[in-house]
Formats: C-alpha cells, structure tokens, sequence
C-alpha cells in the first residue's frame, strides 16, 4: 500500500483505518453517544469532512517533487506526536512526569520502527500546561537544557538513527535560574545539536506564559542535521508572519510548531496559518497540538469577567503536516494520542521556490525600511487622507 500519510492510533485496539460498517456506525454522531472532546462524535474534522464530502478530496498524500536532472529526491519521514497527559494534575510530580513518559516511549518506538528520520513532540510534553494558574510551584517541571526528558529522548535517538525536537520547560541554572519555554534539538547520535527559545509568549485569554518565561533569545535558527534543515516555531510565535519569515530566511526546509491551545481560542486559526507559511516561505510545516482537559487544583480567573474556572478548555490535538505547494495532510484526532508520519521530498522546498519566485519578488529594503521607522518613536503612519475629508 502506498501509505502517504500513516496516522498510529495508539488508542484504538484496531489501531488501523478501514471504512467497515461497524466503524462507519461508529463514526457517527448519531450512534450512540458522542465521545469526549471529539467534533459532534467524529474524531477529527478530517473524519467529518471525509464522512460528508467526496473522499478523493480529502486523500492524504505523500509530498511527492518533481524528478531533477542533477539532485536526487531528499525524501525523508517526518513524525509528529501528539499526547495527554497521563496523571491528574493532582499527583506528585515525579510521578506525572514518568507517567508521561512511559505514555510517550510506545509511541517514540512506533515512530523508530517505521523509519522515522526526524520527530517532534508537543510543546512542553513533559508537564501539564498549568500556566494558566499563575500558580509558580508548577516551574518545577523546568529541567536544564540535558536533563532527564532530554536524557531520555537522547537513547531513544540514538536507538533509531532519529533526529528529536524535544519542547521543554528550561531552567537556565547557569544564569541565575532563569526559566524558558524551550526546544532542545536532539541529533540522530543523542547529541544536543543545539536550541531554541519561544520568541512569542501569549498574554491571551488563560495563557498566562509571561508570569513564568519571557520573550527568547536565541533569533530564528536553523539546525542543519543529516536529514535537512529545521528550525522550531514555538506556538504563539505562529500567528507572527515575521516569525515564520525568519526562519525561511535562515533556509529552514522543515518548521515545526510545537503548540498547546485550546478549541474556544484558536481552533478556526489552526487549519490556515500553518498552511498560509508553508507557502509563503516554501518549506514544509509539521503543526503539533496537545489533547485533552487538564483540570488543576485550585481556580482561576484571567481578568477577563469570566467566572473562576479550573481548567483551559480542550486541547483540540489536530496535528497535520502542510507542504510549500499548498498541499496537506489530513489532521489527526481532536481528542486521543496519536502519531503522525509523512514522508516529503525536501526538493520540493527548492522547486517551489524556482517556480514562484517569492524571495526574488519580495521587497525585503521596502519591508526594512518601513520597520526600522516605525520602531523610532516619532514614527507617523503612511496615510493619505482624502482632502474631501478635510473638508467636511
Ligand atoms: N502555548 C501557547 O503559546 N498558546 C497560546 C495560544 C495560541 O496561540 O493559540
């Protein structure tokens, strides 16, 4: 079978996808009961749409570039992991950060084993997502940039010849215990290639990341690994078309945006600009959303006049793949664990480019120009008025 996007549905004892009745009953939000977190009882919106749309359409293909007369294909598999937590929010630490990682060590090995080149997990995987609390006892998940969830993704490396984005909370001992929101790059030999820090931190809603990190320091880099170029796109910084723009410039052939956020806030966001950068800066986007309702101890408000609430909502999970030629895969679930493996030919990156010719067709000194007046403070914004205005 040509299995161009292979999702792994750990969940499932059926573990595969095939439309037999039962399933299609299943499937339907008429049968009974709809499941938790799912989108009116289908499991992604790619089930829903495939269930009520013509198929073909929304087929998931393989990245497929067109043959080259002097470069052979780069094609290389890419996984994206998705996950839950695996304790209440309530257990001891320790315990919900191992029990994480015994949930997480199946699905690196599902990965391993097909092949997987290069993998990325979701942003802070290995904790629940209490920033929302403002509570700072949770900054004890923060582990140093080698730590135990960096030690542990090392082996796994190097047991399957596999590069590893590994999103962690980051405490920076060396510089007076600083905390970031961190991706550690981990190099198909368990080298620590090098990192990344989020540029973006939200002040929306819940997401209250600034009272425990602040903005990066580390730019837009790129890691050239032996699989390709990548670079890591922390959540937020995704609806920052500059953000994206950077890491094209830097040459990223693969952007990976590690998020965690919620079906009220985001959700009709999600589909659309990981796309919309994939095409803009001709590389591939692979978007990782976590799952599931993480409930915490004590309640809280957000200043908006909402009432006191114990948790962020649903982590909608979704995770998908975009390409530089507009193409994508299906995204996986909104609300169980899941893995998600596509094969892409980094040519595509180059020929996209060929053909459209946006770095050529930019006007990066207009761009430049604008930006370094604006950030002046006696900057006036370029408006004409229409004298007739004036006038009345
Ligand atoms: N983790 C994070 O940056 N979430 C912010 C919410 C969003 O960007 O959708």
């Amino acid at each position: 079978m040509d299995l161009k996007a292979m999702e792994l549905d750990l969940n499932s004892k059926q573990g595969k996808e095939n439309g037999g009745e039962a399933e299609a009953e299943a499937k339907s939000p008429l049968s009974r009961g709809v499941p938790q977190g799912s989108i009116h009882g289908f499991d992604s919106l790619y089930r829903l749409l495939e269930a009520t749309l013509n198929p073909e359409v929304f087929q998931a293909f393989r990245f497929r570039a067109d043959e080259e007369a002097l470069r052979q294909p780069r094609v290389v598999r890419v996984g994206l992991i998705q996950n839950s937590i695996a304790l209440p929010t309530t257990a001891p630490f320790s315990d919900q950060k191992k029990a994480i990682m015994q949930r997480l060590k199946p699905m690196i090995d599902a990965a391993g084993v097909s092949g997987v080149n290069i993998l990325c997990l979701q942003e802070a995987w290995m904790m629940p997502f209490a920033f929302c609390t403002r509570e700072k006892r949770w900054c004890e998940f923060a582990e140093p940039i080698d730590g135990e969830s960096t030690q542990f993704l090392q082996d796994l490396a190097r047991k399957y010849n596999m590069v590893i984005v590994n999103p962690i909370l980051e405490r920076d001992s060396k510089h007076g215990e600083v905390i970031w929101n961190t991706a550690v790059i981990i190099g198909n030999q368990g080298n620590i290639v090098g990192t990344h820090r989020k540029n973006h931190i939200p002040r929306v809603g819940d997401f209250n990341e600034s009272t425990y990190y602040m903005e990066g320091n580390t730019g837009h880099p790129v890691f050239e690994t032996c699989y390709g170029k990548i670079a890591v796109n922390i959540c937020y910084g995704r609806h920052h078309p500059l953000n994206w723009l950077a890491f094209g410039l830097n040459g990223a052939e693969i952007v990976f945006n590690p998020s965690a956020t919620v079906g009220e806030l985001s959700e009709p966001m999600w589909p659309i600009e990981a796309r919309n950068a994939a095409i803009a800066n001709s590389y591939f986007v692979g978007s990782i959303n976590r799952v599931g309702t993480e409930t915490f101890p004590n309640p809280f408000t957000s200043g908006d006049g909402k009432p006191q609430h114990s948790d962020f909502g649903h982590f909608y999970g979704s995770s998908y793949f975009s390409a530089p030629d507009a193409s994508c895969t299906p995204s996986i679930s909104r609300h169980r664990d899941g893995l998600l493996v596509s094969d892409m030919d980094l040519n595509l990156c180059r020929q996209l480019k060929d053909k459209w010719g946006f770095r050529m067709t930019a006007r990066y000194e207009l761009y430049a120009n604008l930006l370094s007046r604006y950030l002046k403070p006696d900057f006036s914004p370029q408006v004409i008025t229409d004298p007739s205005l004036q006038k009345r």
